[in-house]
C-alpha cells in the first residue's frame, strides 16, 4: 500500500495573464495525500527554475488557497528566502524540494499545524521562497520554523531570514516590508 501522509497537499500554478485577475491566474494542478504521490507528481512537473519568469508554485494544505485573504492565511505570515540570480541553478530547485518534503513530513517538531504551505516565485530580479504559517502572533512556532528552516535548507548561522506578516506585506507591496522577526 501507499505511505498516507497526515494531511492532503495542492499544488497550484500560477502564470501571469494579462486578460485575467491574479487570482483567476492561480490554477490549482492536483492534491495527493501518499508519499508516493507526491513525488509521481514533482517528477512529471516543470522544475521551478525551468519555469518563465513571474511564474510561481505554491503548495498549501487542501482547503487553503495560496493567497493572503484565505481565512487560513489572514492573521499569518511568511518566513522568505530571498535568492540570488545565480542560485536558480544552485540552490532554487534544491530548497524548494526540501521545503516541499518538510512540509509533507511534518518536520517542524509539533508546530507543523502552524504551516499552511509555501510558494516559490521566479523572478528575473531573484527568485523567492516564502514559508506560510497561520498565525502571526505564535511567537514560538514562528521561531521553531524559521529555525528548521535554516537547518534544512544548510543556511549559515550568519545568514538572516526574515519573517514578514501578511498584513504588512499587502499595503507596502513593491517596496521593502519589515520583518517581524528574524532567525
Ligand atoms: C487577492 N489578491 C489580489 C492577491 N492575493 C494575494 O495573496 C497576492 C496577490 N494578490 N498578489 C499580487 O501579486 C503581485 C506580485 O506579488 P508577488 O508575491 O508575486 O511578488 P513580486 O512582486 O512579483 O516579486 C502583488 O503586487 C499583488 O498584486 C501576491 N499575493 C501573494
Amino acid at each position: 500500500i501507499k505511505h498516507p501522509l497526515q494531511h492532503t497537499w495542492t499544488l497550484w500554478y500560477y502564470e501571469p495573464d494579462r486578460n485575467k485577475t491574479w487570482e483567476e491566474s492561480q490554477r490549482k494542478i492536483t492534491s495527493f495525500d501518499t508519499a508516493e504521490d507526491f513525488w509521481s507528481l514533482y517528477n512529471h512537473i516543470k522544475a521551478a527554475s525551468d519555469l518563465r519568469q513571474g511564474c510561481d508554485y505554491s503548495m498549501f494544505k487542501q482547503g487553503i488557497r495560496p493567497m493572503w485573504e484565505d481565512d487560513a492565511n489572514k492573521c499569518g505570515g511568511r518566513w522568505l528566502i530571498n535568492l540570488e540570480k545565480k542560485q536558480r541553478n544552485t540552490d532554487l530547485d534544491n530548497f524548494w524540494l526540501e521545503i516541499l518534503l518538510c512540509m509533507i513530513g511534518e518536520a517542524f517538531n509539533g508546530y507543523s499545524d502552524d504551516i499552511c504551505g509555501a510558494v516559490v516565485n521566479v523572478r528575473t530580479k531573484g527568485d523567492k521562497i516564502g514559508v506560510w504559517t497561520a498565525n502571526a502572533n505564535n511567537e514560538n512556532s514562528v521561531m521553531e520554523i524559521g529555525r528548521k528552516l535554516k537547518e534544512r535548507l544548510k543556511i549559515a548561522s550568519k545568514v538572516p531570514i526574515g519573517y514578514q506578516i501578511h498584513k504588512d506585506v499587502m499595503v507596502k507591496v513593491g517596496s521593502q516590508t519589515k520583518n517581524a522577526y528574524v532567525v
